[in-house]
């Protein structure tokens, strides 16, 4: 038997299984073996697997990047030119795009990546089509676009969702917050600081015999954590990546079903071909990126308002802002000044190299 016949036999018999406590040992079992042949499934056999192939590994540029995922002519590429100004052929046919194509966006003064990918299918992480390469990508970007075309955008969105959770890939959610800690003896120990509504001993017990973990220790402080999430945790290669909902073309639409749209989640309705929208769409994709703008005051000067450092949220200390700018500018800071919204006052804060700054805070760095 396939790996891909394995997983359908197990989803059978899950959707079988009714959810219940009875099952819950039983479910928990099905889910952890899913977990692990769906591993299998993108685990390279030959070649590579993480890495993109000819063609796909593009350099890096800018601060961040946003890759564009999507099902064939949805007009990613219609998107991203007109972005970029990069040129990214497009055509009326399927697969017009058959590798990487990065282009750059400033925003508020940020480097942004983009990258235009091919067009993947149903079945992408059964490496059919360039699915495996263009997911393997997205993996590695900050922002994920997923294009959807408006005519059809309900059962595609749930489609491409699969495709890039099967990849472990997380869309628009934080790590669970799950604990498990492997130790040599002394059994299983559970511990929960918050009552739990999706998850139960029996489940638990039975996700960590598939996986052999006899010793452990489990905490978990998330009420509405699921097997999902503590397989996601056990399993430890996800990646928690947000993403936007392009709903593309709706110059084909009238206004009242543009109005249904709206009510999808992180979704923001354009015409790429006719340019509608897309102010709303690069706002939304700065918000996403959460970035942080820092502003360099040279002593006894007026703030540098036109180039900020551009720094990402959790690597803002004053030491990565000194990093950025030079690797030597880290020894030699006496201190920092700050002003704005980490600072305590408005007089402008004395810091040093662990303070952590927010967006458009003003700095002068003060040498030795
Ligand atoms: N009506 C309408 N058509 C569009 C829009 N954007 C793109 N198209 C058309 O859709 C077709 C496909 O556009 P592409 O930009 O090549 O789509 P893609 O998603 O890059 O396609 P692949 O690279 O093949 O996956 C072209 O005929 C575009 O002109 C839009 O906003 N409105
Ligand atoms: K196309
Ligand atoms: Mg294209």
């Amino acid at each position: 038997m396939t790996t891909v016949q394995k997983i359908k036999d197990i989803e059978d018999e899950m959707d079988k299984t009714q959810k219940n406590k009875a099952t819950s040992y039983h479910l928990g079992l099905l889910k952890a073996k899913l977990a692990k042949l769906r591993r299998e499934l993108i685990a390279p056999s030959g070649g590579g697997g993480g890495g993109g192939g000819v063609g796909f590994d593009v350099a890096r540029t800018g601060i961040a990047s946003v890759g564009f995922v999507g099902f064939p002519s949805v007009g990613k590429s219609t998107l991203m030119s007109k972005l970029t100004g990069t040129h990214s052929e497009v055509a009326a046919y399927e697969f017009t795009t058959l590798t990487t194509v990065p282009g750059t966006v400033k925003v508020h003064g940020a480097p942004i990546q983009i990258l235009d990918l091919p067009g993947i299918i149903e079945g992408a992480n059964d490496n059919r089509g360039r699915g495996r390469q263009v997911i393997a990508v997205a993996r590695t970007c900050n922002l994920i676009f997923i294009v959807l075309d408006v005519l059809k955008p309900l059962g595609d969105k749930k489609l491409i969702e699969s495709e890039l959770e099967g990849f472990g890939i997380r869309l628009n959610k934080k790590p669970p917050a799950i604990l498990v800690r492997k130790k040599e003896k002394g059994g299983i120990n559970i511990s929960n600081t918050v009552p739990l509504t999706n998850l139960d001993m029996e489940g638990i017990k039975a996700i960590l015999s598939e996986y052999r973990i006899n010793n452990c220790d489990v905490a978990i402080r998330q009420p509405d954590a699921t097997p999902d999430d503590l397989i996601d945790v056990i399993e430890g290669n996800r990646v928690y990546i947000p993403a936007v909902y392009v709903l593309n073309k709706i110059d084909a639409i009238s206004i009242e079903e543009l109005d249904l749209l709206y009510k999808i989640p992180n979704s923001v309705p354009v015409s790429s071909r006719e340019w509608m929208n897309i102010d709303e769409l690069i706002e939304t994709m700065w918000e996403a990126l959460d970035l942080v703008r820092v502003y360099t005051k040279p002593r006894g000067q007026a703030p540098d308002y036109n180039q900020p450092v551009v720094l990402r949220r959790g690597r803002s200390s004053i030491e990565d802002f000194c990093n950025s700018i030079h690797k030597e500018i880290a020894k030699q800071l006496k201190y920092a000044i700050v002003w704005g919204a980490s600072a305590k006052h408005s007089r402008g804060q004395k810091v040093g190299l662990d303070h952590v700054l927010e967006d458009e805070d003003v700095v002068t760095i003060v040498k030795k």
